[in-house]
């Protein structure tokens, strides 16, 4: 930065700074620390072995959902290691006093889902979980991103990180996006332009008409793949959208204090003149419905356009996995399994725009079509709307909530050489079951799939 002016970025993270070591790293405060079964158990047992207490339990959030099954959930969990690390983190909750919403609580379920919903996540914070798709929670203003098991640890120690700032950059997407293309669309667009590892060193401000006119559950679909291009976060300036989302939640802060909160979350935003060390603008009727055909979430290409040629070894390497051939059309994709669920787009309106296309239709025969809600209260939404009664009668089958088949740690896996519209955001080698094949999309084209029981392209784009 060669001028005063600050980025949104540098406003929150320098609200934050404890202490800053000359031409050295920073010691950054942390509002919100948010834990799961999978990376807290060694973090736990480091401070044990070390004899150190959990400094501030209360900023701690603990959920179960990577290990969890989706059928069920009321039975003890029938997989060994799934169940003690369940039982892990139940325990370590109870031992050091941290609020935990475990299978069968109310506010059960992925973690980028529930801290939002609860008014957990709120703008101006910092957020850290041992889980990359921590970046989600930054739709909100918020610099939040994952840490390893070490770093949970010292944060258990101290409430704080020693951290260097990383590079800014601003991502503007301006114009009107045409019909049928969700924010899934834009950030798997996004994703394809600037390549996995464009974002790698930065924080990633998203800006533009197409944010500002997005719902808060799309910002955090954006957010959330910020990841996927190598970024360290994703944020997007809090705005009146933002405050009626927060306003009212169980967490979210109430009378006096949210007008004082209020006020300070309305200067958080990027000044004119701020200097960014990247910047990509994109135009939003340039992009079209998109998915992926092969091993990393930037191989995007939108649903009218061919498998395109290799680049390099890596991408021959995909095709070969995936089992496609350049110049192949997407429509030819055998595709068995729809997944509509992940901490990307298992929220309400996810399920409502699936619901809305799904209605009145039944699911092809030869698609297996699983709906996985982000968490307890967007299962209670999907009765109280009636989607449910939509789901079922279409042939899909509704899930209770948890990572799912996002990734094959639970008892929901793919089966090798299958391919499966998904709505997650990772299509890695063997993400979703061994040799299974992952197709990234929309929670609508992953709809429509399903029902036609191919990929196919929408008529009337405009
Ligand atoms: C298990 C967890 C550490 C992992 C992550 O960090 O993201 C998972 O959530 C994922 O999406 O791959
Ligand atoms: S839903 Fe998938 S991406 Fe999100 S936290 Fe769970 S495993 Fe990770």
């Amino acid at each position: 930065m060669n001028n005063n002016k600050k980025t949104l970025f540098d406003k929150v993270w320098d609200a934050h700074v404890v202490e800053t070591i000359p031409d050295g790293p920073q010691i950054i405060y942390i509002d919100k620390h948010l834990i799961h079964e999978v990376t807290s158990p060694q973090a736990f047992a480091e401070l044990e072995s070390r004899n150190l207490e959990i400094f501030r339990p209360d900023q701690i959030v603990a959920t179960a959902d990577h290990n969890v099954p989706t059928l069920n959930q009321e039975q003890p969990i029938r997989d060994e290691s799934s169940r003690n690390q369940v039982q892990q983190l139940t325990e370590n909750c109870t031992k050091n006093n941290i609020e935990l919403y475990g299978l069968g609580h109310p506010y059960q379920g992925i973690v980028h889902i529930i801290a939002p919903e609860l008014g957990i996540t709120q703008p101006g914070m910092s957020i850290v979980c041992g889980d990359s798709h921590t970046s989600t929670h930054g739709a909100f203003g918020t610099i939040a991103f994952g840490i390893g098991t070490s770093q949970v640890a010292q944060v258990f120690a101290s409430q704080c990180l020693l951290l260097n700032k990383p590079k800014s950059m601003r991502i503007t997407v301006n114009g009107k996006l045409k019909k049928d293309v969700q924010p899934k669309d834009v950030i798997l667009y996004i994703i394809s332009k600037v390549g996995t590892n464009g974002g790698t060193g930065y924080f990633c401000e998203y800006a533009g008409s197409v944010f500002e006119e997005m719902s808060m559950e799309g910002r955090m679909t954006v957010c959330n793949m910020s990841i996927e291009m190598g970024a360290r976060g994703g944020m997007i300036a809090p705005d009146e959208t933002t405050f009626a989302y927060v306003k009212g939640k169980p967490f979210a802060p109430k009378g006096e204090e949210w007008e004082e909160k209020l006020a300070y979350w309305k200067s958080l935003k990027t000044d004119e003149d701020a200097i960014f060390d990247a910047e990509f603008s994109f135009d939003a009727s340039e992009i079209k419905p998109m998915i992926t055909y092969g091993t990393n979430p930037g191989m995007g290409i939108s649903l009218d356009e061919i498998i395109p040629v290799p680049q390099n070894e890596s991408e021959e390497k995909a095709l070969q996995y995936m089992g496609l051939k350049a110049g192949q059309s997407p429509s030819d994709i055998k595709v068995n399994y729809v997944f509509i669920g992940s901490c990307t787009n298992a929220r309400i309106e996810d399920f409502r725009s699936a619901a809305q296309y799904i209605k009145g239709k039944n699911k092809s025969q030869n698609v297996k079509a699983l709906i996985v809600p982000g968490s307890q209260l967007v299962v209670k939404q999907i009765y109280e709307e009636g989607l449910d009664k939509i789901f079922n009668d279409a042939g899909f089958q509704i899930r209770q909530p948890g990572c799912s088949a996002c990734l094959a740690m639970n008892d929901d896996k793919i089966p090798e050489g299958e391919y499966c519209v998904s709505t997650s955001n990772r299509n890695f080698e063997g993400r979703q079951g061994q040799g299974a094949r992952t197709i990234l999309a929309s929670p609508l084209t992953a709809a429509k799939v399903a029902i036609e029981g191919r990929i196919s392209v929408f008529e009337n784009l405009n």
